[in-house]
């Protein structure tokens, strides 16, 4: 047998209707056109190609995304796309360009934090393209400490205008992405200063360059900050620095939803939190969870494709080798990740209603649900960007040799995806912001009942009492079991933290001490709202054969793996006893025997087309061998027999004459 008939064996066992786990999988059958939809769009279009990327030098790569996203630009006005259709075309076209800054950030900026008359204005303009802008905030010498940042704006009443200066190197703006080459405008995050005074960082829209012949403007200094790493994936991006020299702008071009100035140069407090200029980063981070269950799926559904064609061992009398997806080591490491996938897919579509209802109370100036918000989405984005760029590279192991080629499609998509961890709030820094959440809800127990993903540490008292009641390895089958057991090993970790900071001196000293701990109770607690998000979503109707079953498998074999993965936590908090932690793993080995026959479907569902993939070994036919042979061939050092540099540098070292009888 071939590749080919592997996957159509393999297609041939599942238990559950694909096309409707395709559409469980979207969200909704409309969202399941849409991305079908443009997914092919981008697939069939030549211009999208994107096979010969490893092979280009860095203007080459930096041009070659100019034009496709000059050609995509066209697709949208010519095709009349919705900004979701658009958002999906960017998607599936797969190359890091100025306009994911454009729309996932300059615009929700403005959007988010302009007054009234400011979103009249500048929206409709980023809306057209007729400006193109960046998100100007981190700088060379300070990135996640935001109050930190150099950059002033300085009121001049005189002129009724900001001065933005850059005072010193490290405040040099440093990274946003298109800045380099392409915005012809920047929300510049500065300080402000009126009079002398000191009023926090805020935002400025700045033009960089003319709109006549793109020069930067007068005492602006632009450029790229350098080659990034992987080779074909981040530097297709323009990421730049920024000096500001003096540069002068309109009064009405700060961000006045927060806090205004007036022409007088009074500064002028709205009743909304300073935390509101933020809003634009919780708005990302929730996008970037979206993006995390993509990059897994992707990576997860190539070393599963591999996994069912690739042979090692086991042949007896001359028969077939074994599949190396039948060994259970495989499988433990490969479908707790197509689990995770899922996971990450249904936690960020809960976390996309969370954010919509924040959005629309923040309109009506109700803030109260903000700290849960602003904790789900830093706590979300930490924990799916670290699993999914874990999980990548254990995708590329799982493939063995072959994983480590280009032609793979891992190895750039790890190079694509790991900065995930560092932009939009580094991980451990937004663990840490979740730390904050958890103190302040524990604190407050004895006053306030906590509400929301945080309802269960109201039941503290109680969890920190209660012990496991599994006594069979089928009993952690259970919903309530698997909950109660992430609910009371999170509020052990966040209440035993709590009663360590009392021991401090100060708050502050016992939160720097502890921040380890802190930043492990977080990830306890995030991992306890995915989980519930995933039990909950299963009591949703789900249509279609066998697939909620499906489904119900994977949602165990998530909170299984995670339990197994952190037993010592489970363990040492006292909830569980080490029989009980093996009964969760006996029990987890029998769910990796029912993903088994469905795991070729399961990735199928995720309906990534071969051009998205861009991976030889996860081709939907399975013809692995033959087209990684193809494109190997297709290598520049294949051209010809005797390449460049062999005459001149080893043919001289093998014609040479041996001076010592040594050697
Ligand atoms: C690919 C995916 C999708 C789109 C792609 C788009 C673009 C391409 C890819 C990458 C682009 C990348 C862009 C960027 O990276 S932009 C720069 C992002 N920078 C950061 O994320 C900086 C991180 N730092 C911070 O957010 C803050 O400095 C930090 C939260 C760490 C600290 O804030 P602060 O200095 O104000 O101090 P605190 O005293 O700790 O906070 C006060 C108070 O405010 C609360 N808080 C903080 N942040 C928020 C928020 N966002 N919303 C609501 N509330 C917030 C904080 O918890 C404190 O509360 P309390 O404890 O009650 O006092
Ligand atoms: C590909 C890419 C694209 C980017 N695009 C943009 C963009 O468009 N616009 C923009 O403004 N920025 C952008 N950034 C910058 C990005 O937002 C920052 O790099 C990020 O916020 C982290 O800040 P930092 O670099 O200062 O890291 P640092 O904060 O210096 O982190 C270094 C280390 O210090 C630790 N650390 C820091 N503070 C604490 C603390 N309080 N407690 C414990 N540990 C701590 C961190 O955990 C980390 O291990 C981009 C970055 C990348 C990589």
């Amino acid at each position: 047998m071939e590749g080919v008939d592997y996957l159509r064996d393999e297609r041939s066992k599942a238990q559950f209707d694909v096309e409707t786990m395709k559409v469980a999988w979207a969200g909704s059958p409309e969202a399941f056109l849409v991305c079908d939809r443009m997914a092919k769009l981008v697939a069939n279009d030549p211009v999208f190609e994107k096979f010969s990327k490893p092979m280009l030098g860095r203007k080459e790569l930096f041009k070659n995304t100019l034009r496709k996203t000059a050609h995509a630009w066209k697709l949208v006005n010519d095709l009349h796309l919705t900004e979701e259709e658009a958002k999906w075309l960017r998607h599936y076209i797969d190359e890091p360009s100025y306009t994911d800054l454009q729309w996932e950030m300059f615009v929700p900026a403005l959007e988010g934090q302009g007054t009234e008359e400011q979103k009249k204005k500048w929206v409709p303009l980023a809306k057209t393209m007729q400006i193109i802008g960046t998100y100007a905030q981190t700088e060379l010498g300070h990135g996640s400490n935001v109050q930190g940042l150099e950059t002033t704006a300085t009121f001049d009443r005189q002129s009724d205008e900001f001065v933005i200066h850059s005072p010193t190197l490290t405040s040099s703006k440093w990274w946003p992405g298109g800045l380099a080459k392409v915005t012809t405008h920047a929300i510049v995050y500065a300080r402000l200063i009126i009079d002398g005074h000191f009023y926090g960082v805020h935002g400025f829209i700045v033009q960089l360059r003319s709109l006549e012949d793109h020069s930067p403007l007068p005492g602006i200094t632009l450029g790229d900050i350098g080659m990034k790493f992987g080779h074909g994936t981040y530097n297709t991006m323009d990421n730049g620095v920024a000096r500001f020299d003096r540069v002068r702008i309109p009064r009405d071009q700060m961000l006045m939803r927060v806090s205004q100035v007036t022409k007088e140069g009074k500064y002028m407090k709205s009743n909304v939190p300073r935390q509101l200029g933020y809003a634009t980063m919780v708005s990302v981070r929730q996008t970037i969870v979206s993006d995390a269950s993509k990059a897994l799926s992707r990576a997860v559904c190539i070393a599963t494709r591999y996994s069912a064609i690739r042979r090692q061992f086991g042949s007896r009398d001359g028969g077939p080798e074994t599949q190396v997806l039948d060994y259970k080591t495989q499988q433990s490491r490969l479908f707790p990740l197509v689990a995770s996938a899922f996971a990450f897919r249904f936690a960020s579509d809960w976390l996309k209603l969370l954010y919509t209802d924040v959005k629309q109370r923040l309109e009506v100036n109700d803030f109260s649900t903000l700290p849960e918000v602003h904790a789900c989405t830093a706590g979300f984005k930490s924990l799916t960007t670290a699993a999914t760029a874990e999980g990548i590279e254990e995708c590329r192991k799982l493939c063995g040799g072959h994983g480590y080629l280009i032609s793979s499609g891992l190895p750039e998509l790890f190079a694509f995806y790991v900065p995930a961890c560092t932009y939009e709030g580094e991980n451990v820094v937004m663990l840490l912001q979740v730390a904050r959440f958890l103190v302040k809800t524990v604190s407050d127990l004895g006053n306030k009942q906590p509400v929301g993903t945080a309802a269960y540490l109201g039941r503290a008292s109680l969890l920190v009492q209660k012990n496991c009641v599994v006594q069979t390895a089928e009993d952690w089958l259970n919903p309530i079991a698997i909950l109660e057991a992430f609910e009371a090993r999170a509020a052990r970790m966040a209440v035993g933290c709590c009663q360590r900071l009392a021991e401090f001196k100060s708050p502050e000293e016992g939160f720097a001490e502890l921040s380890s701990d802190l930043a492990e109770a977080s990830l306890a607690h995030c991992q306890v709202i995915v989980v519930s998000t995933f039990i909950r979503r299963l009591q949703q109707d789900i249509p279609g054969r066998g697939v909620k079953q499906a489904l119900e498998v994977l949602c165990n074999v998530y909170a299984l793996f995670l339990l197994h993965k952190h037993q010592g936590d489970f363990l040492a908090t006292g909830y569980l006893t080490p029989k009980q932690a093996s009964l969760a793993n006996d029990q987890l080995r029998t769910l990796y025997s029912k993903v088994r026959p469905n795991a070729i479907a399961l990735v199928d569902s995720f309906n990534h087309t071969d051009h998205y993939l861009s991976s030889v070994l996860g081709r939907y036919d399975g013809n692995v061998y033959p087209k990684l042979y193809e494109a190997a061939l297709k290598d520049p050092l294949n051209d010809s027999d005797i390449a460049d540099g062999i005459h001149q540098y080893v043919q001289p070292i093998l014609k040479q004459k041996l001076h010592s009888s040594k050697l």
